[in-house]
Order: structure tokens, then sequence, then C-alpha cells
């Protein structure tokens, strides 16, 4: 109501029109009480009349009597508390502003208190989650920092439920919204990432902006779990809805009428939950199998809650975001959205290395010596290892006069071999303070350190082994452990479910680091067998494998529960094969020469290396090959991977020789294998010692440039050897930039065998454009070009119209969805009346129009050899297409122009009938 208004309108009639929607629709009396009190309008007297009515809606009709017996001013501030306080009076908000409903000066002048228990509680929970979001975990115990202090975005890529891509998410909020929403019917927004990718750390930065109010949401609740701690609540006794929700968050205060668990349970909209590590629950799932609806007041196992909640059964309607290591497959019936965690992207990590170090020293230092290891970077873009890189790197400078980190090798057991180091050199006495540094000794520190390592590596094994995460104080005792040795930061409390004073149970820092522990246990370990070291190996060649290729789900919901192991386990195991070969690796002889005995390490050392050097050939054999073009075909899985990175952490060039020799199949498909950027060193580790040619698909994976730089080598070496018929790379949907395609643009001027490059669905503009049309401009091999869904523009059509004058060899070229417009185009035909190889031409998606036709007419006219030309979903009308209708009467050897999807209406298509090689379907 505007100002001129103001005098007019009278609130007393207002609210006598509109008593029965008052009636029925007004909860939370309590809060208007307490304010009509509060401000003089009502007396105690008033309050009790109320309060002794017997029905809610009674309850209103007297307020509202009362009120407007005090007349005008009474009504208006009425009115004014249900408008100030929103979320108790969230029914009403429609109709205030049904009534344009504005409070005047006057009455804006008026307190109003919040007594209402559901706004109450949104604010006790946002008091809370801030309390307990604002720091990143402290590894050490005896640093934190904060979370916006450090937090930097991360890689988040939407796919769909086949897995493919759908874009980008720019900001957390979009993570909410609805951009790549697949499926909506289902509840979840299922965030997939490898380990220390930063999940958890998404969820913390969701939770924080929540409380902050900084998150764009209208929910009012935020409920965070950990899915760990589900497996423990099912040992507890059966729990109800409202216990899971209020007991492991917080309580309402002042809520003797169930308001806010009845507020939940009539808008489940207004709550959004976080569920992080689905893969840590040891049980096997099955979300058809779960039982019938859940009541929400009923006690029931806390598993069968969880999995109500997930499938919306309970709280239909609530967001919920959940969390999982790559690998764990859910039915897509139930997901919303798809996100997988890309890690740091090169930005991301230049940001991050910012605020990791104020001084600018420290910055470059780390910076030159990150720069000289395209592996090292590699690793990095995991914020988990170079968190630990550089907390150690910070560490180990401060301490020590020399202090470098990278070695063109460095490893992952060399990042958590170097945080051991760090913990431990907690043990080392103090430096003198004459000399204020010390000199480094890494195995000194290890010798030391050995009585309180060895018992947590004990500690780590025995949870492996038992498939937990947690160990108890009397674990704890029982591995030889004090309190003391608490304080080395190998291990956290574990707060969550527990509130007493004195933490009962503990955790490892990271479930990778209680791998890498469990590892060294397995090294140490001088009482079993040495054979003993293998059993993780075989445990993981037995277990069923999770495919990762599109439609996986499809496959997973099919397979029976009792098939189901959880993955997580099984990537632990594999993490901790993984560390068992770096700690068995040459580099670091010396190191666990002085931690056992010399005989006992070298025959651990050579069971290893016996095992390895068939583990390829032997994994490959079990596998299907077909017999396709390219010669004997394979498409692996993970576990192929696992061993491969196993064979670089063992950093042994014998064994990368006979596991090369052992690759017989021509064409290796790690398509959906989850790549991520490490991993090319692993694989060009072991490829570059192969004699014949091979063909490697790397579809659809994570490999970003920084891995296009590590399989560098790889690729010259591979073109050295023999003719083949396709050797070619295939780096489709990689999170390649500009950067990444200036080396695939390199290797292609390198190997002048190279027949095929497809690098479609990346994120190459025109920059990255006119690196690979240069070099496709002068190569003499390459036949097949696909560049579809980048965005290279018109300049990039440009430099490869120029590539195409007159090319050799290019006969299948893709530039389709790259932003290319008539300008564009016009080049292209120009260009392509002086080539006469080219065969197929896919232009779909582009923005072509008439303009471009003429040019394009003339190019069909020149009869060049061009076969096939795809101009689906540009922007032609019946006009433009009649220029190639009439160029073709002169064409022989055009067999279809596809138009599919351009402006043209069912009667236009109908004038081009005659032309049987103009497609509209
Ligand atoms: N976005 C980020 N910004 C800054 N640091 C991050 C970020 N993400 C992760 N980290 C660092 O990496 C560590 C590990 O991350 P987090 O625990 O979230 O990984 P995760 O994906 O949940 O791993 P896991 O699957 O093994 O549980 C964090 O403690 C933090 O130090």
């Amino acid at each position: 109501m505007g100002q001129a208004e103001e005098v007019m309108v009278s609130y007393l009639n207002l609210l006598t029109c509109h008593r029965e929607l008052l009636v029925s629709t007004l909860r939370s009396i309590q809060c208007v009480l307490d304010n009509l009190l509060g401000s003089g309008f009502f007396c105690q007297e008033d309050v009790e009349i109320v309060q002794r009515t017997a029905t809610k809606p009674d309850q209103v009709r007297k307020i509202l009597e009362l009120v407007q017996c005090k007349g005008e001013e009474a009504c208006e501030y009425f009115l004014f508390i249900l408008y100030e306080i929103r979320d108790a009076y969230i029914d009403l908000q429609p109709w205030l502003l049904e009534i344009n409903y504005k409070p005047s000066r006057e009455i804006r002048e008026m307190k109003v208190v919040n007594t209402d228990p559901i706004s109450r509680y949104s604010e006790k929970l946002r008091h809370e989650m801030s309390r307990d979001t604002c720091f990143i975990m402290s590894y050490g115990q005896q640093d934190e920092t904060r979370l916006e202090e450090l937090y930097t975005d991360t890689v988040m890529e939407m796919i769909n439920d086949c897995n493919e891509s759908l874009g980008f998410l720019e900001s957390l909020d979009q993570l909410l919204g609805d951009d790549g929403v697949f499926n909506p019917q289902g509840e979840i927004i299922y965030v997939v990432g490898d380990a220390g990718v930063g999940k958890s750390i998404l969820l913390q930065k969701l939770q924080n902006l929540w409380s902050k109010k900084e998150l764009q949401t209208d929910a009012s609740f935020f409920f965070k779990f950990r899915c760990r701690m589900f497996s423990i609540f099912r040992e507890a006794e059966q729990m109800s809805l409202r216990d899971l929700l209020f007991k492991y968050n917080c309580y309402p205060d002042h809520d003797p009428e169930n308001e806010v668990f009845d507020y939940i349970l009539r808008f489940p909209e207004k709550v959004l939950f976080t569920f992080d590590g689905y893969d840590e629950i040891q049980e096997d799932l099955d979300l058809i199998n779960v039982p019938e609806v859940v009541s929400p007041e009923d006690k029931a196992d806390a598993l069968q809650l969880l999995l109500s909640l997930l499938s919306g059964k309970l709280l239909k309607g609530s967001k919920k975001v959940l969390t999982t290591r790559t690998g764990i497959e859910m039915q897509s019936r139930v997901i919303r959205k798809k996100v997988v965690l890309r890690g740091f992207s090169p930005d991301h990590l230049k940001t991050y290395i910012k605020l990791h170090f104020r001084e600018q020293e420290h910055r470059e230092l780390v910076s030159v010596q990150l720069d000289a290891s395209p592996h090292l970077c590699g690793l990095c873009s995991t914020p988990l290892f170079s968190w630990i890189v550089f907390k150690s790197f910070r560490h180990l400078h401060t301490m020590h006069d020399v202090f470098h980190l990278s070695e063109n090798s460095i490893t992952l057991t060399d990042i958590f071999l170097l945080l051991s180091e760090v913990f431990l050199s907690r043990l080392a006495a103090a430096p003198s303070p004459l000399l204020k540094k010390s000199t480094r000794c890494i195995s000194e520190t290890f010798r030391v350190g050995l009585r309180p390592l060895a018992a947590f590596a004990k500690l780590a094994l025995q949870g492996l082994e038992r498939g937990s995460f947690l160990c108890s104080r009397e674990q704890l005792a029982e591995c030889g452990l004090t309190e003391d040795d608490m304080a080395l930061g190998f291990l956290r409390p574990v707060h969550d479910f527990d509130a007493s004073e004195a933490p009962a149970t503990f955790e490892f820092i990271h479930i990778t680091l209680q791998s890498f522990l469990a590892a060294f246990a397995l090294v140490l370990d001088e009482q079993t067998s040495a054979s003993s070291i293998l059993k993780f190996f075989a445990e993981c060649s037995r277990r069923r494998e999770t495919f990762c290729l599109p439609l996986a789900s499809c496959i997973g919901s099919s397979m029976k529960p009792s098939e189901k192991k959880p993955f997580s386990t099984n990537e632990q195991l594999q993490f901790t094969n993984l560390f068992l070969c770096g700690l068995l690796s040459k580099t670091q002889a010396a190191l666990m020469g002085t931690l056992l005995s010399p005989v006992l390490l070298k025959r651990k050392r050579a069971l290893l290396k016996a095992y390895l050097s068939t583990s390829v050939k032997v994994h490959l054999e079990g596998l299907p090959h077909y017999n396709g073009e390219e010669g004997q075909k394979v498409h692996v899985l993970p576990n192929f991977l696992w061993i491969l990175r196993c064979i670089f952490e063992t950093g042994s060039k014998d064994i990368a020789k006979m596991t090369a020799k052992g690759i017989t199949a021509n064409f290796i498909k790690l398509g959906y294998c989850n790549v991520f950027s490490g991993d090319c060193t692993a694989i060009n580790f072991v490829l570059q010692h192969r004699q014949k040619l091979l063909g490697l698909d790397m579809d659809n994976n994570n490999i970003s440039d920084y891995g296009v730089k590590q399989l560098q080598p790889s690729f010259s070496k591979m073109t050295a050897v023999k003719r083949v018929s396709a050797s070619g790379h295939l780096l489709y949907n990689n999170n390649i930039t500009d950067a990444g395609a200036k080396l695939v643009a390199q290797m292609i001027e390198e190997c002048p065998q190279l027949a095929i490059v497809k690098i479609g669905k990346n994120k190459i503009t025109s920059v990255g454009g006119r690196y690979l049309a240069n070099a496709i401009k002068k190569s003499t091999s390459i036949f097949d070009v696909g560049m579809w869904g980048n965005s290279i523009g018109d300049e990039g059509a440009e430099a490869f119209a120029e590539a195409l004058r007159n090319h050799r060899s290019l006969t299948n070229l893709s530039l389709s969805a790259n932003g290319i417009t008539s300008e564009g185009g016009k080049h292209l035909a120009e260009a392509l009346k002086e080539n006469s190889v080219l065969r197929i031409f896919w232009l779909v998606q582009n923005e072509m129009m008439d303009d471009a036709a003429p040019h394009w007419a003339q190019l069909v006219q020149a009869d060049t050899g061009l076969t096939h030309l795809w101009l689906i979903n540009n922007r032609f009308t019946a006009a433009g297409i009649q220029h190639f209708a009439d160029a073709l009467a002169s064409n022989t050897k055009l067999k279809e122009i596809c138009f599919k999807g351009n402006l043209l209406t069912e009667e236009e298509q109908k004038l081009f009938e005659s032309e049987k090689r103009l497609l509209f379907h």
C-alpha cells in the first residue's frame, strides 16, 4: 500500500473480511501472543483468555476479537507480526501479497520478536552449522584453516544417466538448481568423485553458505549426515525419523507442541539434506528392496530410514545431495541429477596456491617446482594431494635449510611419505636456538618414529581387514598407542555421534591415509609369511568389477544384492596395493632397509615383482577380444588401470617392459575408466616400452591438459614403429583446453603416421582450433578429425578452411556444434573448392544462414569429391536450400546433404521432393 493509501485502509475491516482464512490458516499462536503482549496491545489477562480456549481455530477467533477491540493500530500490528516472521506464517504470505500489505512507517518502528519455534529452530541450525563448518578439518590437530580462506572452486561436470556430459556448473547455487536435471521425478543430487577430490569439502561449503544465508535456496532446515554413521546407528536400537533428524543435528527449543517436526512433515520442500560418503556404508544396499513406506512416527532401522528418505518414501520433495566415490552405481530412477567432481583445473590450482601461501617467495618456489613436473601437477589436481604436498612443503621448508618438492617421478607414495614425515617430525627434538634450521634426514625421522608408525599401521590394517574406518580407544591401546601418540596427527576424534566430552571413537584423518598405513603394516610385518603382502591383490581381482560404462546403472540394478560388494572397500584395497608397490620400490629401498630386515625386504620386493610382471597379461587374457578394423581390440576394466598405477608406483622399468610385452591387443579402449591426469604418467610409463603400435581410446575420462602432456612421449614412441591403418588418439570429453590442444597439435606434427584425432566435447576455443588446424594442414597421414562440441567459432573455422585447402589425406571432418556462423561457413566452402579428398563433412548444430548458401552451392557445383554434407540444425530457410538444390543438378559425387532441423515448414520441404539427395529427416 502506498503512503497515500495508508490512511484509507481499515485494518480492522480487513481482519473482518478475511477472518475465515485467518482462522483456518494461522498457526504458531504463541508467537503472536508473545508479541502482542510485548508491545503492550495485550495484557496478561488477554493472553490467558486466549490460552484458555480449547482449539486452535477458537484461539485465533479470540485473538482477532481482542485485537479488533483494541483498534486500528493493534490490528495493523497483528498483520505486521505475520509479515515480519515469514517462516512461521509461511501459509499466509501469499495472502499478504494478495492484499498488497506494506507496513506503514509508524508500525515499522515497533519491535517484533521471533519466538516461533520453527524459525528459531532454523536459526539454531544455521548457528550450529556455521560453527561446525567454518574451519577445514585439522589434519595435525594443531592448526586449523578457515574454510573461506582456503576453499577453491573445482571442476564440476553435470552428466546424464548415460554418463554423457551436460556441461559444467559455474557456482554452487547451480548444484541445487534445475540445470542438468535429467529425471525430474528423482530426488537425489548425486555427486560423484575420486578419493580426495573434495566431495566432503563441497558439502561443507554448501552448509556454510546456507548457514550464512548466502545459498540460493528457500530451505529453512538443513540436516547433514555422514553415511558411514548409518552403519553404526544400526547397531544401536531402532529410531524414529524425529530422532534421526534432531538427535544427530540439534533439538528444537521450546517446542511443546512439536510444531517443528509437524512443519517438516507438512513442508518437506523446506528441508535440505546432505549425505556424505554413500560408498562408506558397509551393507549391501538396494533401493528397490526397501520395505514399504516407513511412517515418520514409527521407529525403524536407521538404514531403512536413510533409504526411505533417499527414495522419496519419506519427506517426499525434500532436497537431497548425496556424495559418493566414483564407481558406485545407484538406480537412475531415484537420481535427479548427477555431478562429477573433476578436481582443480590449472587455473584453480593457481588460485589454491595463492590462498595457501601468503608469502610471495613460497608461492614462486612452489609454482616453479610444479611447473617442472607435469606429473606432480596432475596429482595436485586432486585437492587432497595438493593439500598434503603444500602443507608438507610449508612445514619442511620452515624446518630445514633446503627442501625441494618435485623430482621428476614423484609418486602418490612419496606424497603420503611426506605427510608421515611431517607427523613424525613432531617427535624430533626441537632444534637448538643457535642452529635455526636442521638438516633433513628422512630415514632418521622414520627410525625415531618407528614405534608409533608401526602401531598406527597395525591399527589401519586391522580396520581395513574388518572393513571399518573407525577405531575405539581399546583398539588403539591394543596396538600400543598412547595418548601422546594421538598428538602426532594421524588420527582425529569422531564427534558426530558421540556427544560425550572425551571422544571414544577415532578415524584416520583421511581414508586414503588408512590405506597407506595398512600398506606400511604389510611391509613391516615380520611375523606372517612374506607372500601375505599379495593378499589384497588376490581379493581385488576376485571381486566383481563395477563397469564405468554408459548405462552401468542399469547393469548395477540388475545385480542381485548378494553380488554387490561395497566398492569403496575394494578401492581402499586398491590404494593399499598401490602404496605397497610404492613402499617396496627401488627408490624407497634405502629408507625401508632401515625399518625392516634387508633380507625380508628383498624377498617381498621379489614376490611383488613376479606378481606384477604378469598381472596385465593375466587381466587382458580374462577379457573378451574383438576383431575390428584396427586389429584385436579389447575394452579393459578399471582394474587394468589400477595395475598400471601400481607398476608406475614401483618405478621398475623391467616390470613396465614385461607388461608392455604382455599387451597383445592392437587397440585398447580405456573409455569410461575414470582415467585422471595423474594416471597418464602411469600409462606412459608402461606404453613407452611397447614395440608395436597401439591404438588407445581414452574417450570420456578426465585426463585434462596435464594428462595430454604426460602422454606425449608415448605418442611419439608409438608412431616410430611400423605402419598401421589407424593409430589414433581418442580424447573425446576429457576437459582439454587450448593448452592441451596445443600439445595435441605438437603431437600431430611430430607423428608422421597419425591417422585419427578425436578431441570432441572438450573446452577448445578459436586459439586451440588454430593450433590444431595448422598442425592438420601439415599432416599427410591424418584422415579423421573430430572436433564436435568445442567452441572454435568463425576464427577457428577460418583456420580449418586454410588447412582444408589442398589437403592430401583428410577424408572425414566434424566441426559440429562449434558456434560457426555464415562467416566461418563461407570460408570453409570457399577453401573446400580446392580440396579433392574430403568425403564426409559434419557441420551440424552451427549457426549458418542463407547468406552462406550461395558459397556452399558453388562448392556443390564444383563436384570436388565430397559425398556427405551434414548441415543438420543450422538456420537455412527454403530460399537458401534452393541454391543447394540448383547446384546439385551438376554434381555427381554428393550422395546426400542433410538439412534436418533447419527453418523449413513441412510444406516447404515438399518443394524439394524431386531432389532425393536432399534429406530432411
Ligand atoms: N574445494 C577445495 N578447496 C580447498 N581445499 C580442498 C577442496 N576440496 C578438498 N580440499 C582439500 O582436500 C581434502 C580432502 O577433501 P575431501 O575430504 O572433501 O575429499 P573427498 O572427495 O570427500 O574424499 P573421500 O572420498 O576420500 O572421502 C580436504 O580436507 C581439503 O584439505
